[in-house]
């Protein structure tokens, strides 16, 4: 089922929202320390300058001892937006001229789809801005309800359309079919071009080897939560990508979450954790839900209570730390488990069935698996 209609189906679950606590400052996402080069989006916990976040409420911990992703200076050229302002299609600019980008993508299923719709949910990008290279018609009719361009099939004109209508490229297909897309795509690149491939496992290298000598090429690692805004993203350059092309990835990666820099070594790594994390999370949500209704709560109560424990206890991570610092989730952990309590029953059931361990395993499982899809 595509992404879209299944949020339309959970919809009103997801719009129930509890109202800030009074201890509980609504200002969080909003104001973000704009010192240094990286300005954190407003989706983000940035080293927050909320009053209420300068001391360290009594159930705060101790923040993590070792950098904080959000801390670091990822990029030297952002396009130096105020993140209390929505992002606009003016903010993420083709350079050279001055003009926001024209986006199109060669392949748009389940994550393209979820770019092309957080793109525009966060004004980063508009219709007119957005193309898509799609060869099943049911998909076309569907994506073009979004009012974005639709070209046919990338391996049957489809590439040199979107060439000819976009600054820049996305490879939206499945890995096993990037080599004949880009093999489509490449009579068509011109310098100017940014080329962004979003394929598991498929390396820089051989993105670079099947286009034009010195195409700049990024390569990243969404997942489908940039449907929401709530992505966790991570990116590298290719070898003749510029500064102005890592703000530019930045800019539209952090439009629908937050976004990192990481050596290509390391993309399977990320693969296994965040590209194919919300699925363990889900199946996590699922399990959850089901015990409860085991224990004769509704369905619909189990799994809206499940989903939100997963967003406060992630949530407390990111912002338990105190400072804007990620909390250990061990010492969060204590404090939900009361000695001879009910907490720490459950956690004796979740170690012996080795969740820990199965959930270690799964990442290192899907991180092999990209490897493999080189
Ligand atoms: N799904 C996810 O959570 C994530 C996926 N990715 C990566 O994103 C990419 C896409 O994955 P996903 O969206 O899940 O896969 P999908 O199969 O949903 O999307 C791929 C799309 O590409 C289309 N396509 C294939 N060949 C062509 C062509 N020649 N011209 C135009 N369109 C074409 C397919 O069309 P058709 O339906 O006709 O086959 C399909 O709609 C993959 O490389 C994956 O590794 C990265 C991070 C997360
Ligand atoms: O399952 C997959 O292969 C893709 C890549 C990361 C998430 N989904």
């Amino acid at each position: 089922m595509l992404l879209g209609s299944l949020c339309q189906q959970l919809r009103p679950a997801w719009h129930l929202q509890a109202p800030p606590s009074s201890d509980t400052c609504a200002c969080p996402f909003r104001e973000v320390a704009t010192s240094g080069p990286l300005h954190w989006s407003n989706r983000q916990q940035p080293q927050s300058k909320c009053h209420k976040r300068q001391r360290r409420s009594p159930g705060s911990v101790a923040s993590l001892p070792f950098t904080d992703p959000r801390n670091e200076s990822l990029i030297t050229q952002d396009l130096d937006h105020d993140d209390d302002e929505p992002t606009t299609s003016h903010q993420i600019a083709r350079p050279e001229a001055g003009l926001p980008d024209r986006i199109g993508f060669l392949g748009a299923g389940k994550m393209g789809e979820a770019l092309i719709r957080g793109f525009l949910a966060s004004g980063v990008s508009i219709p007119s801005n957005l193309s898509a290279s799609v060869r099943n018609a049911e998909r076309q009719r569907s994506l073009s309800m979004l009012g974005i361009q639709i070209f046919g099939s990338a391996t049957d004109g489809g590439a040199a359309e979107i060439a000819a209508n976009s600054d820049i490229i996305i490879i939206g297909v499945k890995p096993q079919q990037a080599e004949n897309v880009l093999s489509a795509l490449a009579p068509y690149v011109r310098p100017d071009h940014l080329i962004i491939s979003i394929a598991a496992g498929i390396r820089i290298s051989s993105i670079e080897s099947l286009l034009p000598e010195a195409t700049r090429v990024v390569r990243v690692m969404p997942n489908t939560p940039c449907l929401i805004r709530e992505a966790a993203s991570a990116y590298v350059l290719g070898n003749s990508a510029t500064p102005l092309d890592a703000s530019r990835t930045f800019a539209l990666m952090r439009s629908v979450g937050v976004a990192v820099t990481v050596e290509e070594r390391l993309m399977d790594a990320v693969t296994g954790l965040s590209g194919s994390g919300p699925a363990y999370v889900f199946l996590m949500i699922e399990a959850l839900a089901d015990g409860a209704v085991s224990v004769g709560l509704p369905r619909d109560k189990a799994l809206f209570l499940a989903a939100q424990t997963v967003v406060g206890a992630a949530r407390m991570v990111l912002e338990g730390g105190g400072n804007g610092g990620i909390a250990h989730p061990a010492l969060l952990k204590d404090h939900v488990a009361s000695p001879a309590g009910t907490t720490i029953a459950g956690i004796a059931e979740l170690e012996a069935c080795g969740v820990r361990s199965a959930f270690m395993r799964a990442v290192k499982a899907a991180a092999r698996r990209s490897e493999e899809l080189t």
